[in-house]
């Protein structure tokens, strides 16, 4: 299999304060990975690297030719009153002007996230799940084939979490996306993901996830 990320020596610190050092790993294509680690070991940082949004101290990574990176946050935020439809939620990236190629996009990642029967409830009044699937929604319109989720289950209850993982699972196997998936939920990772990460004391481990063995004190 092709590597779609390759990190070397990646190193970052915030003033004088180490937040890792010389990280190296690769990720393959057709992979899904857990990023798994104590609170504030720099899974965020890390990640927050690879999406450009911070500049390494020192270090270099390197997506290969052609990945298209897509990335879900954990949904928050997102208040009782909150007006936009899940369809106008989802869409708030597209053009202004929605031709019909744009709603059709969207009407088929609503279909894809099981979202389609539901597009008019207000996003307000959707359950954890159906908004955490519409933030899956929107970054699937991009048509990436490497995705990076954070923390996406962390909020939700155990059926919500298991459709949401299933959904996860398909794209992987039926689209060939690419996963990695910051998760503080080890059983859960064990069950759907196929590598880790485990980031702590500054220092990154890579292997199977049926061998993973952390130590979350
Ligand atoms: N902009 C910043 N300036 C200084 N320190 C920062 C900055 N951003 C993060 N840190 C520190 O870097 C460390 C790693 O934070 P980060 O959010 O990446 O951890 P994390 O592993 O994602 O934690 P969690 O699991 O709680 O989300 C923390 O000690 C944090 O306080």
């Amino acid at each position: 299999m092709t590597d779609v990320l390759k990190v070397k020596d990646l190193t970052m610190k915030f003033d004088s304060k180490v937040i890792f050092q010389n990280l190296n790993f690769e990720l393959k294509k057709g992979s899904m990975t857990a990023l798994l680690g104590p609170n504030g070991t720099g899974k965020t940082t890390l990640i927050n690297i690879l999406m450009k949004l911070l500049i390494p101290t020192s270090g270099t990574f390197e997506f290969a030719k052609g990945v298209k990176l897509g990335y879900v946050p954990q949904f928050r935020n997102i208040e009782a009153d909150y007006p936009l439809s899940i369809r106008a939620f989802v869409s708030l990236n597209t053009p202004l002007i929605k031709t019909k190629k744009i709603k059709e996009r969207v009407t088929s990642e609503l279909k894809e996230t099981h979202l389609l029967s539901i597009q008019n409830t207000r996003m307000g009044e959707a359950s954890g799940g159906q908004k955490q699937r519409a933030y899956l929604a929107q970054a699937l319109l991009d048509k990436p084939n490497m995705i990076i989720l954070d923390e996406a289950t962390a909020s939700l209850d155990p059926s919500a979490k298991e459709e949401l993982m299933q959904l996860i699972k398909h794209l992987n196997e039926e689209h060939d996306i690419t996963v990695l998936f910051v998760t503080h939920d080890v059983p859960l990772a064990r069950k759907y993901m196929n590598n880790y990460l485990y980031l702590n004391h500054g220092t990154i481990t890579q292997g199977k996830m049926s061998e993973f063995e952390g130590d979350y004190e």
